[in-house]
């Protein structure tokens, strides 16, 4: 008997919950079905960490032959020559079905060039997590979460409340802001705002628009004038654990934290879209499968095979109802299980409806350089050591600069 084709698959985790178990679950479930594929999944830490980790092993000349990375990382995965376009792997009229399955807005970070280099698996949108009782409690009522910024700023006074000596107890609002993730919060701010921060050829950004300024503000304000929200930065592990312990009545993070809250809420919470200021929306997240241009042909073929087999419509839906990330085909959201859960968890369709004004997240060649650039100019304007203006103006002279040999 031949040797099965052995295929290393690295992964991040970026929520909270048993994702590992989860994935090796997955994989032995794979494995079963496919006894001539071999899988080694492989945890390699935060998003950040695996595309470090991807690109040091590829060269060192012992990269993976598939791996889960941000979405975003697409631009750098080309330029490094590390990745092969899935269409050129997918030619038949099934594999091109299969393709076309996709939310269009989770596909708008994985094609460029006429290719499509990623396919969706642990995507999102951000929402808004909020404490009915803490709502109940301040007079507010528990079906109707903030809908405008004006809301949002109205709700978060009522919701921040004060000890006997002054000491905040409990925070309106939480949006993380320290670590990689700003720039991706900031889109939720930018986007209703009616900005969008990057062309589609991933080679110039728009950080510096009146637009852009103006989220930026309203996000300082929210600590230094309205007091709702802590001031500094607040890192992104922070957030779901402030509000499992009631420390901020409402918090924006990933979808994917669903299921993690969920499980360890022990009071009545609600998930809402992003506040709308000019119109709504938020980002697309999450992390899509690459497969690596150095695996052989059956290798390559294999970890398509894995890739198509994740994101069949029964196991989206197991892997969505595992995590609360979106269930990346609409096929996924017609399975029995799917609706169930649905039904039980409205909870988890508010990601998947947000993706109708969802924009496509923050990506660029250079797009760990680019991408730290806006989260320092984040963190200066948060901390308060730079006006917003300040701040992104020296964005965007320093991305210009990085992005200049890709024009
Ligand atoms: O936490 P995720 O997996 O939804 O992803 C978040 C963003 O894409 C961060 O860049």
């Amino acid at each position: 008997q031949n040797k099965p084709v052995e295929v290393e698959f690295y992964y991040p985790v970026a929520v909270g919950g048993p994702i590992t178990k989860i994935v090796d679950d997955m994989v032995t479930d794979f494995q079963k079905e496919n006894p001539n594929i071999k899988i080694k999944p492989i945890y390699a830490g935060s998003y950040q960490d695996s595309i470090a980790k991807a690109l040091t092993a590829l060269k060192g000349g012992t990269p993976p032959q598939l791996a889960v990375l941000l979405s975003t990382d697409m631009f750098t995965l080309i330029d490094e020559d590390a990745i092969v376009s899935i269409d050129s792997l997918a030619k038949t009229d099934a594999d091109k079905k299969w393709l076309g399955g996709f939310y269009d807005a989770f596909m708008q970070n994985s094609r460029t060039g006429g290719h499509t280099w990623g396919v969706p698996f642990q995507r999102s949108t951000i929402v808004m997590y909020y404490n009915k009782d803490l709502f109940k409690a301040a007079g507010l009522d528990p079906e109707k979460p903030p809908k405008t910024w004006a809301e949002l700023v109205d709700y978060g006074k009522k919701l921040t409340k004060q000890d006997a000596s002054g000491n905040t107890t409990q925070w309106g609002i939480e949006i993380p802001s320290g670590g990689a993730f700003a720039y991706w919060l900031f889109q939720a701010l930018t986007t209703p705002n009616g900005a969008i921060l990057m062309n589609e050829a991933g080679n110039e950004v728009y950080l510096d628009k009146p637009a852009v300024v103006e989220a930026a503000q309203f996000w300082r304000d929210l600590s230094a004038k309205h007091k709702i929200m802590p001031t500094g930065t607040i890192d992104w592990g922070t957030t779901p654990k402030d509000f499992l312990e009631k420390k901020a009545a409402m918090v924006w993070t990933t979808t994917g934290n669903l299921t993690n809250i969920r499980k360890n809420a022990d009071f009545p919470f609600g998930v809402a879209m992003m506040p709308q200021q000019k119109r709504g929306g938020s980002p697309t997240g999450g992390g899509n499968f690459y497969i690596f241009k150095s695996g052989t042909p059956e290798q390559q073929a294999a970890a398509l095979k894995f890739a198509q087999w994740a994101t069949t419509p029964e196991r989206a839906a197991d892997w969505s109802i595992a995590t609360g990330y979106v269930a990346v085909t609409p096929a996924a959201w017609e399975t029995e299980k799917m609706k169930k859960y649905a039904q039980e968890v409205p909870a988890a369709t508010v990601a998947r409806d947000q993706l109708e004004v969802s924009v496509a997240e923050f990506s660029t060649h250079e797009n760990q350089r680019v991408t730290k650039t806006l989260n320092d100019a984040l963190q200066a304007a948060l901390t308060g050591s730079k006006t917003p203006q300040q701040a992104l103006t020296d964005a965007q002279r320093e991305s210009d600069r990085i992005l200049r040999s890709y024009k």
